[in-house]
C-alpha cells in the first residue's frame, strides 16, 4: 500500500469514527433528558400526583420509602415520571436522577406549610443550588397542593414565606459552603448583599396550585407538556 491509501484509508476511518460519536451523543442526549421529578417532603400528595398523573385516578396512599418510576402520556408526549419519597432519610437521593431529569415537579402541602416551612425551605434550597440543576437550567415548578381545604394558603403567601426562610437559611449555608470550597457541592442562590427573590434564581420557575383530590391538576400537566 503507498502512503496515500494510507491516507486516505485514515482520514475514512477517523470520519467514520466521527459520525458515530455524533450520531451516539446525540442519540443518547434526546434519551437521556426525559425524566420529570417529583420532589417535596413527606406527605405532600407526590404518590398522589403521581398516580393521578399516570392512570388518571385518585387512589389512596401510604408514604413511600422507595420511588415510583413509569411513563406518562400528556397529547401525544410520553414522559418518564419519578416520585421520590420525602422521608428526610431518603428524600436526598433525588440526586441521583438528576443526570435524566427534563424538569422538577416540587410539591407543598399548602395546609400545613406553616409548621413545616423549615424543612420545605431546606429542601427546595437544596435543589435550586445544586450545581447540576443550574448549570442545565433545569425548569422547576412548586405545586401548591391540597387547594381544596378551607386551610391552605394561598400561592402568593407560599412564595414569600419560601422566599423569607430560604433568604434566612443562605446566610448560614453560605458560611458552610465557604468552608469546603474546593468540592462545590451548592451554588450561591440570588444576588450576593440582596434579600432572596425567587425571580433571581436563573432556571424556569413558576408556582401553581392544585388538588389532587378534586383532580384539579390542569395546571401542573400544561407545565410538564411545555
Ligand atoms: N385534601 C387533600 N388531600 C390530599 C391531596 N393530595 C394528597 N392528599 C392526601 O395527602 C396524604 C399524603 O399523600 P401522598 O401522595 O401519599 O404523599 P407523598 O408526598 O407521596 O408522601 P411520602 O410518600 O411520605 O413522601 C394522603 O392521605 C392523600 O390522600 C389533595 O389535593 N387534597
Ligand atoms: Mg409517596
Amino acid at each position: 500500500m503507498d502512503n496515500s491509501t494510507l491516507i486516505k484509508a485514515a482520514i475514512a476511518v477517523t470520519i467514520l469514527l466521527l459520525i458515530t460519536v455524533l450520531v451516539l451523543s446525540f442519540y443518547t442526549k434526546k434519551q437521556s433528558r426525559n425524566t420529570v421529578l417529583l420532589l417535596g417532603i413527606c406527605d405532600a400528595g407526590k404518590t398522589s400526583l403521581y398516580t393521578l398523573l399516570r392512570f388518571g385516578e385518585k387512589r389512596s396512599t401510604v408514604s413511600s420509602m422507595k420511588e415510583n418510576e413509569g411513563q406518562l402520556a400528556i397529547s401525544n408526549k410520553t414522559f418518564d415520571v419519578v416520585d421520590l419519597p420525602g422521608h428526610e432519610r431518603v428524600r436526598y437521593r433525588y440526586v441521583d436522577f438528576l443526570p435524566v431529569a427534563q424538569s422538577i415537579v416540587f410539591v407543598i402541602d399548602s395546609t400545613t406549610l406553616n409548621k413545616q416551612v423549615r424543612s420545605v425551605a431546606e429542601y427546595l434550597y437544596d435543589v435550586l443550588a445544586k450545581p447540576q440543576v443550574q448549570k442545565n437550567r433545569i425548569p422547576v415548578l412548586v405545586v401548591c397542593n391540597k387547594s381544596d381545604m378551607i386551610t391552605a394558603l394561598p400561592t402568593e403567601k407560599i412564595r414569600l414565606m419560601l422566599e423569607s426562610e430560604i433568604n434566612r437559611l443562605r446566610s448560614t449555608r453560605t458560611a458552610r459552603v465557604e468552608q469546603s470550597e474546593e468540592d462545590e457541592t451548592e451554588v450561591f442562590l440570588g444576588y450576593e448583599g440582596e434579600d432572596f427573590k425567587f425571580e433571581h434564581v436563573d432556571n424556569e420557575l413558576e408556582f401553581v396550585s392544585c388538588s389532587v383530590e378534586n383532580k384539579d391538576i390542569e395546571k401542573v400537566q400544561d407545565w410538564i407538556r411545555n
